[in-house]
C-alpha cells in the first residue's frame, strides 16, 4: 500500500549563502520572509508567496558532516544532514495525516530508504511528527510531516518574522501555488522513477501529448531536441487521509515532470544540469500565477531575467494570430519572453470562452551561481498539461543561452571565485 499525501507543505533549498539567496527570492521574486530559525549551527529562513513556501537552509560544510544530529535539531526536518557540493533544491516536503502509518507503508516497500525514521519535534506552540525518505532522483528527499498539532508560525524552533520589506501586493504578483516540479535525470532512469512514485505515493501518469506512448513517455527526438518527458500527478487526500472516491471531489496537487536527455541529438541542457549539479535533481519549479503578464512585468522590474525564444517566435504569422485570438498583444508577450500554446479540445469541461485552452509560460535565468536550477511562471487558461510548442520554444531558448557567451562566462566566473 502506498502512503497518501494530503498536500505539498514546502520545498527546501540548501545553499552556501542563505542571506544572498533569500535576498534574491525577496527582492526579485517578491516572496516574504515569514519565519526564521538561527542557531550556532543553522540558519534557516521560510519564505512565502501565495501558498508556495520555500525554506532556505545553509549547506553544512564538509567539516560539519558526519556530526550526527539528533532529531531535536529542527535542521533535520529538511534532510540537510548531508553535504552537497553546490547550491541545490533538495527536499520536497509533503503533509500527511499519520506519519507513523505512512512510514510503515513505505518501509514495507522495496527501494524505500529512510534518512530519518518517524520522530517528533516540539516547542511551546505544539509539536510535529516527521520522517524523511530518499527519493530515486539524485539528492532529492521527501520529508513527510504532520503539522496538525502545531500552532506556531511555521515549524518548531522557527520564530515569526514580520517582514519589513514586503513583496509586491497580490494584484501585481498573483503567484498562488507550486504548479509543477521538473527533475533532470540521467538516461534510462525514467521507468524506475515513475514506478517508485506510483508504488510509494500512488502517483499516476498523465499524458503530455495525445499521441504519447504509455511506456515511452513524450519523446522529442529530432531537429536538435533530444528529450523524453514523463509527467505524473497525485491527488490531495481528505483530512482523514482517505483517497476521495469521486472524481469531482479529488483535487490534483503539484505535478511532477521527469526530463531525460536522449543522446542522438548531441549535448543538451539536461546534460548540463547533470554536470553542473553533479547528478540528478530538481531542474526547475513552475510557479502558478493568475496573471502571467502582470507577474512577469513586476518581476522584470525587480531585476529577474527571463529566457527569450528566438525573435522569430513572435513575428511568425500563425503565432501572432494565435496570440491575438487569445487576447494578448504579441509585442507585450515578446517583451518578457512569454510563450503561448493553444490546445483545441473536443470535450467541454474547462474550456475558455473562445472554446480553446491556453497555456502561458516564461522561464527565468538560473537562480544559483551554477547553470542548474531555474524558476518558471505558468498561467493555465483551461490547459492542464504541457504544450509541445512551448516545450520546443523553451528548449531552443535555453539551448541558445548555453551556446552563446553567457553560459561560458558564468562558468569561468565560478572557476575564478572557487580559486580565490
Ligand atoms: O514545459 C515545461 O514547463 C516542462 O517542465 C517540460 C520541460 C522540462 C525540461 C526541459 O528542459 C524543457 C521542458
Ligand atoms: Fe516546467
Amino acid at each position: 500500500m502506498a502512503a497518501y499525501l494530503s498536500r505539498l507543505h514546502h520545498i527546501s533549498l540548501q545553499v552556501s549563502n542563505v542571506d544572498k539567496v533569500a535576498h534574491e527570492l525577496v527582492s526579485r521574486f517578491q516572496s516574504n520572509v515569514f519565519a526564521a530559525r538561527r542557531t550556532d549551527r543553522a540558519k534557516q529562513l521560510a519564505l512565502r508567496r501565495g501558498s508556495a513556501v520555500f525554506v532556505v537552509n545553509e549547506r553544512p560544510s564538509l567539516s560539519d558532516c558526519g556530526a550526527v544530529r539528533d532529531h531535536r535539531d529542527a535542521g533535520c526536518v529538511f534532510g540537510t544532514h548531508e553535504h552537497y557540493p553546490v547550491d541545490t533544491v533538495s527536499n520536497v516536503c509533503f503533509e500527511v495525516t499519520d506519519v507513523p502509518s505512512a512510514s510503515r507503508a513505505l518501509r514495507d516497500q522495496d527501494g524505500c530508504e529512510f534518512l530519518q525514521p518517524p520522530a517528533e519535534l516540539q516547542d511551546d506552540r505544539g509539536r510535529v511528527t516527521f520522517s524523511i525518505v530518499r527519493s530515486p532522483v539524485g539528492n532529492v528527499c521527501h520529508t513527510l510531516i504532520d503539522s496538525s498539532r502545531y500552532q506556531g508560525p511555521f515549524l518548531p524552533g522557527f520564530r515569526e518574522v514580520s517582514s519589513g520589506c514586503q513583496g509586491a501586493d497580490r494584484s501585481r504578483c498573483p503567484i498562488t501555488h507550486f504548479d509543477h516540479i521538473t527533475y533532470a535525470c540521467p538516461r534510462s532512469s525514467t521507468v524506475h522513477i515513475t514506478n517508485w512514485y506510483r508504488r510509494n505515493f500512488g502517483f499516476q501518469r498523465f499524458f503530455i501529448d495525445r499521441n504519447e506512448d504509455v511506456d515511452e513517455g513524450y519523446v522529442l527526438n529530432h531537429d536538435g531536441i533530444g528529450l523524453r518527458l514523463t509527467a505524473m500527478e497525485y491527488w490531495k487526500c481528505s483530512e482523514s487521509g482517505i483517497k476521495l472516491p469521486f472524481k469531482d471531489e479529488k483535487e490534483p496537487d503539484c505535478k511532477f515532470v521527469i526530463a531525460e536527455s536522449l543522446p542522438e541529438q548531441g549535448r543538451n541542457q539536461v546534460d548540463t544540469f547533470l554536470d553542473e549539479h553533479r547528478g540528478a535533481g530538481i531542474q526547475h519549479i513552475g510557479l502558478y500565477t493568475e496573471d502571467i503578464v502582470k507577474t512577469a512585468q513586476t518581476l522584470s522590474q525587480a531585476g529577474v531575467q527571463f529566457f527569450s525564444p528566438p525573435p522569430a517566435y513572435y513575428t511568425e504569422v500563425g503565432k501572432q494570430q494565435e496570440m491575438l485570438d487569445a487576447g494578448y498583444d504579441p509585442q507585450t508577450l515578446s517583451q518578457y519572453g512569454i510563450l503561448l500554446d493553444t490546445d483545441i479540445q473536443t470535450d467541454t469541461d474547462r474550456q475558455t470562452t473562445d472554446g480553446q485552452r491556453h497555456l502561458l509560460q516564461v522561464f527565468t535565468k538560473p537562480v544559483f551561481a551554477e547553470d542548474t536550477f531555474f524558476l518558471e511562471l505558468i498561467e493555465r487558461r483551461g490547459a492542464t498539461g504541457f504544450g509541445e510548442g512551448n516545450i520546443r520554444a523553451l528548449w531552443r531558448s535555453v539551448q541558445a543561452y548555453m551556446e552563446n557567451g553567457e553560459h561560458q562566462e558564468r562558468q569561468s566566473n565560478n572557476q575564478l571565485s572557487k580559486q580565490r
